[in-house]
């Protein structure tokens, strides 16, 4: 696992860096050196390197100096001369390289910037990093769309200009880039907000030796998990088993209005492995479901007027869940009356239990005010995980209008996990950046593709999840881990239907099709990353 931080992190460890021995001037020299490796790893024959006023600039003007020494072209753009620039380091090294052999362009019009980054196999974007705040200002504004314009190879230093590298917000304009050469260690805005649609690949630029005996004195706001950590929880078939060893579910679910919900939740929870999986759903859709899943027992549960689970639902559901190896309850379930029983009796039961969608939804309405407050409603000892994407995460903390970003998302998760307490408890946060957060850690694992965000994937993520537990039993160390393997399944089905359907035209129906492929594109991840198989997958 590789760790993310927030910014006052990053400056916590530059400082403590410092203390070590290594100032902030000879970072910002491995820094340009790093950069300019990237870039001539690219073989240009001419770069366009574009400077701001602060320290992101100097590591452009460092690299400017080192590709110009190896027989590059290098034309540096700078809002000011050399001598003016605010930032001592930065001043500092802009004038070294000046006074050498690139060719400094001081406040440039938008005409003569295209002109050269026409003529540029690759552009730098040095001209704001950690030090950006707000939306861009002149010149920036207006060279940011130019370079946007531009088919030249970017590489943007620490961060793309424009981006919040907290917040991953991008308020005006942002350099999409196809390369992010991040110092240090990841920012958390990288994964954040807009961040994942302008950073391109994220390299990591490792500008101290020691920095692992240091890693350790700052808070990590998240760890990106790796295809080798995943790999205690990738296991095949035992020879002598049968359909319930391998793993039940139970899926309470749907409703009149929405039974595909559950169809598709099932039919994942299968795919993924459980042996045995059953639907409990109000008798209003109990037959649709039965039709379209032939393989899977169907419970019809006595519903409301509206076809949603009634009042006599919570005792057939709970005396029917006590069998299982895991309960997911909540797609398509709507929030009636009879649903906020169900849920609330599950919670009660001494068994794994997945909540998804409508499940989460009527916490948040039993609550009120946000269920941190009334922890008692959901602490148990049994294994609970809770999948709310970031706009139910905001409900069920009470905060229905805020718009998370992946910090605030964590920050939320946080909150409900502390005040319950429990090991078990995990929250698996859904957004551009799936964060999978429990009482000790936050995992990052590998995000989908965009073809992923269309209705009904949550549905099939949460069958994935349900599937992946029944199958662990209880044999899990790290619930985070196990939860983050389950998220991976779910990313590689995105890639491999887009693959065969083309990015935009994947559906929710598609991926279930694909979890049995995705999880071997997982295993044969795992398993290149801990050098069991070569890059050829032999
Ligand atoms: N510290 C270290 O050890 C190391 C740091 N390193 C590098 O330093 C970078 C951080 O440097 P930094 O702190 O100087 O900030 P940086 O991003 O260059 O920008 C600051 C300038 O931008 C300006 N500005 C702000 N908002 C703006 C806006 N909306 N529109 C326009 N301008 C705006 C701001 O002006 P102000 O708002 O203060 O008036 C100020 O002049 C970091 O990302 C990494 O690349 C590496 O070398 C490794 C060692
Ligand atoms: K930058």
């Amino acid at each position: 696992m590789k760790p993310i931080l927030n910014i006052e992190e990053v400056t916590r460890l530059e400082d403590i860096i410092e203390r070590e021995g290594t100032s902030k001037a000879e970072l910002m020299e491995h820094a340009g050196e790093l950069l300019a490796s990237v870039v001539e790893a690219e073989h240009p024959s001419r770069v366009l390197v574009l400077t701001g006023f602060g320290n992101n600039g100097g590591d452009g003007w460092v690299a400017a100096d080192i590709l110009q020494q190896k027989d590059i072209h290098v034309d540096v753009v700078s809002p000011v001369d050399p001598s003016e620039i605010p930032s001592a380091l930065a001043r500092h090294v802009a004038r070294r390289t000046a006074g050498r052999d690139v060719n400094v362009v001081v406040g440039p019009s938008r005409d003569e910037l295209m002109e050269l980054g026409e003529q540029a196999d690759v552009i730098v974007d040095a001209i704001l990093g950690t030090g950006f705040h707000g939306a861009p200002r002149p010149p920036f504004s207006i060279w940011i769309p130019a370079v946007n314009e531009l088919s030249s190879f970017v590489v943007s230093a620490d961060v793309p200009s424009g981006l919040n590298a907290q917040t991953g917000v991008v308020e005006d304009c942002c350099i999409r880039a196809d390369k992010t050469l991040t110092m240090l260690a990841p920012k958390i805005g990288l994964y954040s907000g807009d961040g994942p649609e302008y950073v391109g690949d994220i390299q990591v630029g490792e500008l101290y030796d020691k920095l692992d005996e240091v890693i350790g004195d700052v808070d990590h706001a998240a760890e990106i998990v790796q295809a080798g950590d995943l790999i205690d929880y990738i296991t095949g078939l035992p020879a002598s088993i049968d359909k319930y060893s391998r793993g039940s579910v139970l899926v309470v679910a749907g409703s009149a209005s929405y039974p595909g919900a559950a169809m598709m939740a099932a039919k994942a929870a299968a795919r993924a492995g459980a042996g045995y999986v059953a639907v409990a759903a109000p008798d209003a859709c109990a037959n649709l479901i039965r039709m379209a899943l032939p393989s899977v027992p169907v419970h019809a549960i006595p519903s409301d007027s509206r076809g949603a689970f009634g009042a006599a639902a919570r005792s057939i559901v709970c005396e029917l869940a006590k069998k299982y190896d895991c309960v997911l309850c909540g797609p398509g379930m709507t929030t009636s009356a009879g649903c906020m029983q169900v849920v609330t009796g599950l919670l009660e039961l001494d068994v794994p239990l997945v909540l998804d969608a409508d499940a989460l939804n009527c916490l948040s309405r039993i609550a009120i005010d946000g269920i941190e407050k009334t922890p008692d409603m959901y602490r148990r000892e049994a294994p609970l995980i809770m999948t709310p994407h970031y706009r139910e995460l905001s409900r069920l903390v009470g905060e229905e209008d805020e718009v998370y970003d992946l910090g605030t998302a964590i920050d939320a998760a946080q909150k409900i996990l502390w005040a319950g307490g429990s090991d078990n408890m995990v929250i698996v946060c859904k957004g551009p950046t799936t964060a999978v957060v429990g009482v000790e850690r936050v995992l990052i694992p590998t995000s989908g593709p965009a073809s992923l965000a269309t209705a009904g994937s949550g549905d099939v993520l949460a069958g994935i999840i349900s599937g992946t537990i029944a199958t662990l039993h209880a044999e899990v160390d790290v619930w985070e881990l196990a939860l983050s393997y389950a998220v991976s399944i779910h990313s590689y089905t995105g890639f491999a239907a887009a693959a065969e359907y083309g990015e935009k035209s994947v559906i929710a129906t598609d991926l279930i099709d694909y979890i049995g492929e995705a999880m071997q594109l997982v295993e044969n991840e795992a398993l290149k990353d801990l050098g069991a198989l070569d890059s050829e997958g032999e």
